[in-house]
């Protein structure tokens, strides 16, 4: 086995549906310790691909490993060391806590009672794990739900949606503790959500999909200190602005917004742009628009549309 540190790498995947091609050779690499965050618009495909990284479906070309075994040729050793939770996950509602857990320690024979306690421990639920699930909130079903994919010691967990329905409260408690897994288990987690802020506050690189394409793969820091920066222009004289800025060969684009005009362009070029609108038409203000993944994402996926 290789000493690399990759511990899911995604390589030149292909899949089709009734003889279409809806992933398009998408590759991509997560290390030991990211927090990876995998976005794209509905229909993307990124369902499609966590299934085929999970061995739900196979793919019809390319090559998934995950701690560098081969999904499709070795798949209980690469799905050995994979903890996952969906969107919400589901319990006995009647049991508690600890008792829900400990059906799962069950079939891992392998695995000590104490076990259980760890990662109680580990969520935060050790006071609660006597009380019946039913009486649980939804951010304490997430944590217990981490607490069941923490049992068998993974390498990666696999969270969709993590933070839907979870109070502010439960969304910063959540957050937290995956950081905190990151850094001191050197858990590795994937993560798909469609809040942006989230991912922006938590991860530190992504994977953005669009119509079955890879469209970026990287550090956030990378895609946020981009080459291209956005500034709104506020003024009355919209056409006259547009009509002005057209011909300006460090211009990507423009488009009228309520108080005047959204411009993305070239970094450095502002007070350049700035002289020039004030010797034409009056401007009231040149606001630059803070850059985050959100800007990112719609500028890479088209404002959510996905072809
Ligand atoms: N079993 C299937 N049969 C035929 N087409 C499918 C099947 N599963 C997915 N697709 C198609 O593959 C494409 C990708 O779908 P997928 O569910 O992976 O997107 P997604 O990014 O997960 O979207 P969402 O965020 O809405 O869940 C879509 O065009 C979808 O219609």
């Amino acid at each position: 086995m290789s000493k690399s540190s990759t511990i899911l790498q995604v390589h030149d995947i292909c899949r089709y549906f009734d003889e279409k091609e809806v992933i398009h050779n998408v590759s991509f690499q997560v290390e030991e310790g990211d927090i990876f965050g995998f976005l794209g618009p509905n229909g993307a495909g990124k369902t499609t691909i966590i299934r085929m990284i999970l061995g739900l479906i196979k793919s019809d070309s390319g090559t998934i490993k995950i701690n560098n075994y081969d999904i499709k040729s070795q798949f209980l050793n690469a799905i050995n060391k994979v903890g996952a939770v969906v969107e919400t996950p589901t319990f006995h509602e009647n049991l508690s806590g600890y008792q829900n857990l400990l059906l799962i320690k069950n079939l891992h024979p392998e695995l000590p009672k104490s076990r259980i306690d760890e990662v109680l421990e580990i969520v935060g639920l050790t006071s609660r794990a006597k009380d019946k699930v039913h009486k649980y909130s939804l951010g304490m079903k997430q944590r217990l739900g981490l607490a069941r994919a923490l049992i068998n010691y993974p390498k990666i967990v696999f969270l969709d949606e993590p933070t839907n329905g979870i109070d502010p409260q439960g969304v910063v408690q959540l957050r937290e503790l995956i950081v905190q897994l990151a850094i001191e288990e050197k858990i590795t987690f994937f993560i798909t959500s469609h809040i942006l802020h989230e991912i922006e506050q938590i991860c530190n690189k992504v994977a953005v999909i669009k119509g079955g394409h890879l469209v970026a793969h990287g550090y956030v820091k990378d895609l946020l200190s981009k080459e291209v920066e956005t500034v709104d222009i506020v003024t009355e004289y919209k056409k006259d602005a547009l009509k002005l800025m057209k011909p300006l060969d460090f211009i990507e684009d423009m488009v009228e917004i309520e108080t005047g005009v959204r411009v993305s362009l070239k970094t450095g070029h502002s007070g350049e742009l700035n002289k020039l609108l004030n010797n034409h038409l009056q401007v009231d203000y040149l606001i630059p628009v803070h850059q985050s993944l959100e800007n990112v994402f719609f500028e890479l996926t088209g404002g959510g549309k996905n072809e």
